[in-house]
């Protein structure tokens, strides 16, 4: 059984859906990536998985965690699965860290919440998650203050304090993305080594391909509030399928060659209360017919890979596969 089940997740904002009916299983020990641009909706997703979006959200749908349903579970249900078995860090990690506390101070009191460590055995479990994320002299720094370290060792210390309650599954929302390349590389190796180490469950959020792929097995595609695309990433890598995926892979910067962005998407992700008619990436699709933009494509399991929505997906070297999704009527 999977160790996430996330079926239906519907979210609306003031009317306004921004979530159609998400499904994704997520299994223990996998590290899966929700990838896409800004607003596609990946943070609603697991904001409103574990119940942290504002009182004005209407959520619907199901999200089960090691079998215990959260969507409309009391709100102390939710509060423990969050506090014991699911750990989230975000890209700003002064958002996590209290600026006026020295940081061993910190993840001792996070180590007494989820494990019961007290004095000596939680400080010196201190000193070693932060020695295990990275930080250098960990007994002696321990006793600083956040603004004494550098931003990537600040989102390392993030990171030691989200260990700290041995979660199951740790939640990374755009983790590197306000760090310079090479602090981004740093952080993302001691992700997936620390998976590796840990055994936890992850799901990686971010705009950049290339950055899940460095961490995650798996990844979904998300555009305009749903997935369009889910696949291995190795599968993913060799052969997207759906255009929105291979725009995403055009536009990932080529350090080597020294440039920036190769090929950006033209267009931009609509606006939620002005969605189109048919599939909501066809505006931006160089594929796109008329049947696109008159009918949504589903998200349909297919006979080799993942599952995609898209009538006109893309095989190898931009050659059509075989046999589209859904043949256009
Ligand atoms: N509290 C809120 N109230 C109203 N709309 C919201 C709220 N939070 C998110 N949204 C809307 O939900 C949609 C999805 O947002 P979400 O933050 O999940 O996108 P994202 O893919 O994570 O983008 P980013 O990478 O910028 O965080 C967007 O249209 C956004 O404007």
């Amino acid at each position: 059984m999977a160790f996430v089940s996330i079926r239906d997740l519907r979210v609306a904002f003031d009317g306004v859906q921004v979530l159609h009916g998400i499904d994704l299983d997520i299994r223990h020990g996998e590290a899966v990536g929700l990838v896409g641009e800004s607003g596609c909706g990946k943070s609603v997703t697991w904001l409103a998985a574990l119940g942290l979006l504002p009182g004005k959200a209407r959520v619907s749908g199901s999200v089960r965690i090691d079998g215990q349903e959260l969507i409309g579970a009391p709100r102390r249900t939710v509060e423990r699965m969050r506090g014991a078995r699911v750990a989230m860090i975000f890209q700003d990690p002064s958002s996590s860290l209290n600026p006026v506390q020295r940081v061993g101070r910190q993840i001792v009191e996070s180590l007494t919440l989820h494990r019961g460590l007290r004095g000596a055995a939680a400080r010196a479990e201190a000193v070693r998650l932060l020695d295990l994320v990275g930080i250098p002299s960990a007994a002696t720094r321990a006793d600083l203050y956040p603004h004494e370290f550098s931003g990537g060792q600040c989102q390392r210390i993030m990171i030691a304090m989200a260990l700290a309650g041995e979660p199951d599954l740790l939640i990374a929302d755009e983790p590197t993305t306000a760090l310079d390349a090479t602090i981004q590389a740093q952080i993302l190796d001691l992700l997936a080594r620390l998976r590796r180490e840990t055994g936890m469950a992850m799901v990686f959020i971010s705009h950049d391909l290339g950055a899940v792929s460095a961490v995650c097995d798996r990844a979904a595609v998300m555009y305009a509030g749903r997935v369009v695309e889910a696949d291995r990433i190795d599968r993913l890598f060799s052969a997207p399928r759906h255009p929105y995926t291979c725009g995403l892979f055009d536009a990932i910067p080529d350090l080597d060659a020294g440039r920036g962005r190769l090929r950006p998407i033209q267009g931009v992700v609509p606006d939620p209360k002005a969605l189109p008619v048919g599939c909501a990436f066809a505006p931006r699709c160089d594929r796109a017919t008329d049947f696109c933009h008159r009918h949504r494509p589903e998200l349909k399991p297919q006979a080799t890979g993942g599952p995609l929505a898209c009538f006109h997906p893309v095989g190898r070297d931009g050659a059509p596969l075989h046999a589209p999704v859904e043949e256009p009527a």
